[in-house]
């Protein structure tokens, strides 16, 4: 799903990026790379955290403030040397020595990010300037995961990524949608004004273990629906239709991300797009 989305002028005035501080380049030689995840006790994030650990050169650190991820999620490596877990709200100054941020924290799904709408602002908002600053001032590169929400109603199918979208700016789920979206334009102002290396995902529905069942996403209804013998409930059917990406597949298509060359935005999801009615037949 990956093209360019310059949008006309995104590229045009880029400065290379600041060089990593000397602080970090004598502190942590030993490491050869140094990785900080926020939201890394979530869902997503904790699966790219299980990757990540995979790589012997890599050292590890989450930071989550548990709103709806979990500790469990990420036991696994608790006490492991190369890894570390720190309770912090992004929306926080963090002062910390990293290579690369993948910038994940933030309530992802409707119950939980309509819960306080105004935090999710912040989070979005206040979070991504303070992961912006921080790699400002060591020299990370930084990823961002936005959503597909970005596209809000989208007036074309499927939306590729120069598809600019149709939001509301003053709806429920504005706090989402719009903060994302205000989380992007920061990513490349950054980049634009002072150099930072970003990448910029755009998340389509994912699903896997470790999942939350009760966050109202479709798959996570149905699956909930069905273990307590339940109706599932299909809106209109014929007319809803998703797409469905397992969380793998999400986390590979984020390192390569972090690891290419291509700013993005990038939307990473299954390209093949499902009747919500298809998934009940195929699934259950
Ligand atoms: O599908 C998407 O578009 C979303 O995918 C993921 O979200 P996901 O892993 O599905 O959701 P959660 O399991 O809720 O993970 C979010 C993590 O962020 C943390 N968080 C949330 C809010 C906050 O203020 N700070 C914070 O650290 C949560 O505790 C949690 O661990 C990304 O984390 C979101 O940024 C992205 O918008």
């Amino acid at each position: 799903m990956a093209k360019d989305a310059s949008n006309g002028d995104n590229h045009v005035t880029r400065k290379p990026p600041p060089e990593p501080s000397p602080l970090r380049k004598a502190k942590f030689f030993q490491a050869n790379m140094r990785i900080l995840v926020t939201g890394g006790a979530g869902f997503i994030g904790s699966h790219l955290v299980d990757k990540l650990m995979e790589n012997e050169k890599n050292e590890v650190i989450v930071v989550d403030n548990y709103f709806t991820g979990s500790k469990d999620n990420v036991s696994q490596w608790i006490g492991h040397p190369r890894f570390e877990l720190i309770r912090h709200d992004v929306t926080e100054p963090l002062l910390i020595e990293v290579d690369q941020i993948y910038h994940l924290a933030c309530p992802a799904s409707p119950i939980f990010y309509k819960y306080n709408p105004v935090k999710t602002i912040k989070t979005n908002v206040i979070g991504t300037l303070n992961m912006l600053g921080l790699a400002k001032r060591v020299g990370a590169r930084i990823l961002l995961t936005s959503t597909s929400e970005v596209y809000g109603d989208p007036l074309v199918h499927p939306q590729d990524e120069s598809y600019w979208g149709n939001v509301n700016p003053i709806g429920v789920r504005s706090c989402y949608d719009e903060g994302k979206r205000v989380a992007e334009t920061l990513m490349f102002d950054y980049h634009r004004q002072h150099g930072i290396e970003i990448r910029i995902a755009r998340i389509f529905n994912t699903y896997g273990p470790r999942m939350n069942i009760d966050d109202g996403r479709v798959v996570s209804n149905f699956i909930a629906q069905a273990i307590r013998d339940e109706p599932l409930t299909v809106q209109l059917p014929g007319t809803q239709t998703r797409s469905f990406c397992y969380v793998s597949d999400m986390v590979d298509g984020l390192i390569r991300l972090m690891e290419g060359d291509n700013t993005g935005p990038i939307n990473i999801g299954n390209p093949g797009n499902y009747y919500r009615h298809l998934i009940v037949d195929q699934e259950f």
